[in-house]
């Protein structure tokens, strides 16, 4: 018999450890087309990108809770757009359950784990059933799960842990004491799928695979602007670009004087020949707007930044 060597699937670091939304995200869109990173936050998923793992996968937005503020944090640095593309984009859908170690009861509990993001999104359930508990952030809604069952936590038969039903089956020390607990029915979040190289693309799936057809300026403003003040710069850009804004997200650029600031817009004008040549619909964005600012960098997939100062 001929064995083939198995060809070396691509590395995707996800935030771990297993069992998180990301993870789950991920495992639906690539399933065993890549070989799957377990990384400690999202600040290391996005700063893992190297040769050695070329992608991950991160959290854009939640249809409850907003924008996920770790991640565009992440984006505010230079070396995205340099070592740290956008590539596309997937949407997951997001039930939240109450897990608890086998045999405490809804009453019992003093104190609920989950990610910061989870944690906003059940914030009615919390506040109904749970007035009095003390919340604490765990790096990621898996992470907490596994802190509960971890033997050695002395506070585990006072405690919850907000997360997927999945991680019942991963840790089976807990139990599911309800399900569906976020503020509502519809809870969706949007993941970025990120490349190291502007030129790789992860490994698509023909069945879900759906090129996003918006783009993300990431516009620092300053107030030399040539183009004025920052929000006037704003507008300007768009309208120069000829670009219809979907999304806006305003985040500190940690620059002086102090609130600077830096935004993430994320625009709908792309049009369907564009999608399909999109080396091309960026330069002909970076050629609309040269001369107007100081500094204009692909963040790869229809993905452009722009420095104004
Ligand atoms: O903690 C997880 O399970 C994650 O994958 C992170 C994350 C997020 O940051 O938005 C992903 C999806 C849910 O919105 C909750 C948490």
């Amino acid at each position: 018999m001929h064995l083939e060597a198995e060809p070396q699937k691509p590395s995707l670091a996800f935030l771990g450890p297993e069992g998180t939304y990301s993870h789950q995200a991920a495992h639906d869109h690539f399933g065993d087309s890549v070989h799957y990173i377990k990384v400690d936050s999202i600040n290391d998923a996005v700063y893992s990108l190297s040769p050695q793992i070329p992608f991950a996968i991160v959290p854009a937005e939640n249809s409850i809770f907003g924008s996920v503020v770790e991640t565009l944090d992440c984006f505010r640095h230079k070396s995205v757009g340099q070592t740290c593309f956008i590539r596309g984009e997937t949407t997951f859908a997001i039930r939240h359950c109450l897990l608890v170690k086998k045999g405490v009861k809804l009453q019992n509990v003093k104190t609920v784990l989950s990610h910061e993001q989870a944690l906003g999104q059940c914030k009615t359930f919390l506040e109904r059933y749970l007035p009095l508990a003390s919340v604490i952030k765990t790096s990621s809604t898996a992470e907490a799960a596994r802190m509960l069952a971890d033997p050695t936590n002395v506070d585990a038969s006072t405690s919850a842990a907000i997360c997927s039903k999945l991680c019942a089956d991963l840790y089976p020390v807990l139990d599911v004491l309800q399900e569906g607990i976020q503020n509502a029915e519809t809870n969706l979040t949007r993941f970025w799928f990120l490349a190291w190289s502007m030129y790789s693309l992860p490994p698509s799936n023909p069945q879900v695979e759906r090129h996003s057809l918006t783009a993300l300026l990431r516009i620092s403003p300053s107030p030399s602007s040539l183009l004025g003040c920052p929000s006037v710069g704003v507008a300007r850009v768009l309208q120069l670009l000829q670009m219809r804004m979907a999304r806006i997200d305003r985040r500190p650029a940690l620059l002086n004087p102090p609130f600077t600031d830096i935004y993430f817009l994320e625009v709908e004008e792309i049009s369907e020949s564009d999608s399909r040549d999109r080396p091309r619909a960026v330069q002909d964005w970076k050629d609309r707007i040269e001369g107007k600012a100081q500094s204009v960098r692909s963040l790869g997939y229809g993905c452009i930044s722009i420095g104004i100062w």
